[in-house]
This record gives structure tokens, C-alpha cells and sequence, in this order.
């Protein structure tokens, strides 16, 4: 077996407290509950920081940050990174531009996945927030948000979102009865996608409670 590549320590302790504010911050609007959600950042082309799995996430500290290679297999501890791992290392591995990648289970997510699962597809258009995605200048623009079916097979999932990737640029994801996978760049854009993909569901099954 091949000895596992380096890392820069001080790299891995910046990641880890990137994931530790970001997180912080989203457990407290509730968007982690139960110690769901999992949340990662790329330290460099072989490597990614990780949450431990099954960790409280309103209460990580440095302890809960691990280190896996792009196949998802740890480096240098005995700890367990997060069962989904493998939903986040196929993006790092699909795209060295993919810096973060944030998973959440909020209440407007899970609903609204439930309730568009059916469709496949959650269809956004005609909202200013829509910009919040690269490439986007105008509320003029449409944007369908895949839903797929759950699973606990992780290579189903992934073979999923592979196929999605495969038709064209892709922001995020909602899994059914589930939550929402996004990413970014780096951390501010994965969160800026999170937060509008959230703020859009909100809309969407607000307007179909008016209706
Ligand atoms: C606590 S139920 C949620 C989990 O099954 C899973 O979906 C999740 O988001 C967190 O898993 P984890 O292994 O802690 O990363
Ligand atoms: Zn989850």
C-alpha cells in the first residue's frame, strides 16, 4: 500500500475553521437538526476536510474535522467521516474548482423535497435571488433543482448526481424526505448557494400555501 500523501497541517486548520463558523451559523437557524447534516472543504488536489459522523453540528470544534482523500478514505486517523462522504468526494474528484460542498436538513428543504419528489424537479423562475448563481444576471432566467429519491446507498445516490452533472452546470441538489447538497468555489459561495436555494423553497411553499 502506498504511503498516504502529505497535507498541510496549517491548510487543514484553516478548513477547520472555515466549517466551524459556517456551521455554527446554520445550526442555529435550526438547519442541522439532531446532528444531521454534514459539511467539507478541499485543502488541496488530493485532499478534503470532513465532518465526523454523527458529531453535533451546532458544537463542532477541531476534534470533528477529519481528513479523506478524494476516494473518501481517511488519512492519518482512526476517525469516521461522515456517512455521505462519498457525496462529497465525487464533486471534489469531478471538479478541481469545487472548493466547499454544504449538506443540510432544514425544515424548507425536507418539505419542500417531499413535495416536488413527484416531479423530479423543483421549478424556479422569475425571482431576483436567482443571481445568486454564477452566470445568472437577470430574474428573467429558469432554474429546475433536481430532486432524487433517498437512499442509503451511497453509490446509488452518487451514480445519480453523476448522471445529473454529466447533462450541465450544476449548484446543488435536494434529496427526497431528506435536505439539500450545494457547493461552491470556496465556503462563501457554497453558502451564498445554500442560502438562496433555501430562501427560493421558502417562496415556492409559501406561494403554494396562498394559492
Ligand atoms: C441524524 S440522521 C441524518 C444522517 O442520516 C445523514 O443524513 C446526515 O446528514 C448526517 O450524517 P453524518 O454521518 O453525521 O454526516
Ligand atoms: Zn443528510
Amino acid at each position: 500500500m502506498n504511503a498516504p500523501l502529505p497535507y498541510d497541517p496549517n491548510r487543514l486548520a484553516h478548513c477547520a475553521g472555515e466549517i466551524i463558523v459556517c456551521t455554527r451559523e446554520l445550526a442555529a437557524r435550526g438547519w442541522t437538526p439532531a446532528t444531521s447534516s454534514n459539511f467539507s472543504t478541499r485543502i488541496d488536489e488530493h485532499h478534503v476536510a470532513i465532518t465526523v459522523s454523527g458529531r453535533d453540528k451546532g458544537r463542532l470544534t477541531e476534534a470533528d474535522i477529519m481528513v479523506v482523500d478524494l476516494e473518501g478514505q481517511p488519512v492519518a486517523t482512526t476517525a469516521r467521516s461522515s456517512a455521505e462522504t462519498l457525496l462529497h468526494t465525487q464533486l471534489y474528484k469531478r471538479d478541481p474548482g469545487i472548493g466547499c460542498v454544504l449538506h443540510t436538513h432544514s425544515q424548507n428543504q425536507t418539505v419542500a423535497s417531499r413535495l416536488y419528489a413527484g416531479n423530479g424537479h423543483l421549478h424556479l423562475e422569475g425571482y431576483e435571488l436567482l443571481k445568486a448563481f454564477p452566470g445568472t444576471h437577470t430574474h428573467e432566467t429558469e432554474l429546475d433543482i433536481p430532486v432524487l429519491p433517498n437512499s442509503q446507498d451511497m453509490h446509488t445516490l452518487a451514480a445519480q448526481v453523476d448522471a445529473l452533472l454529466d447533462k450541465g452546470p450544476l449548484w446543488g441538489y435536494l434529496i427526497d424526505g431528506h435536505g439539500l447538497y450545494a457547493w461552491g468555489r470556496d465556503v462563501a459561495e457554497a453558502r451564498r448557494h445554500l442560502e438562496a436555494f433555501d430562501f427560493l423553497l421558502s417562496c415556492e411553499l409559501e406561494l403554494r400555501k396562498l394559492r
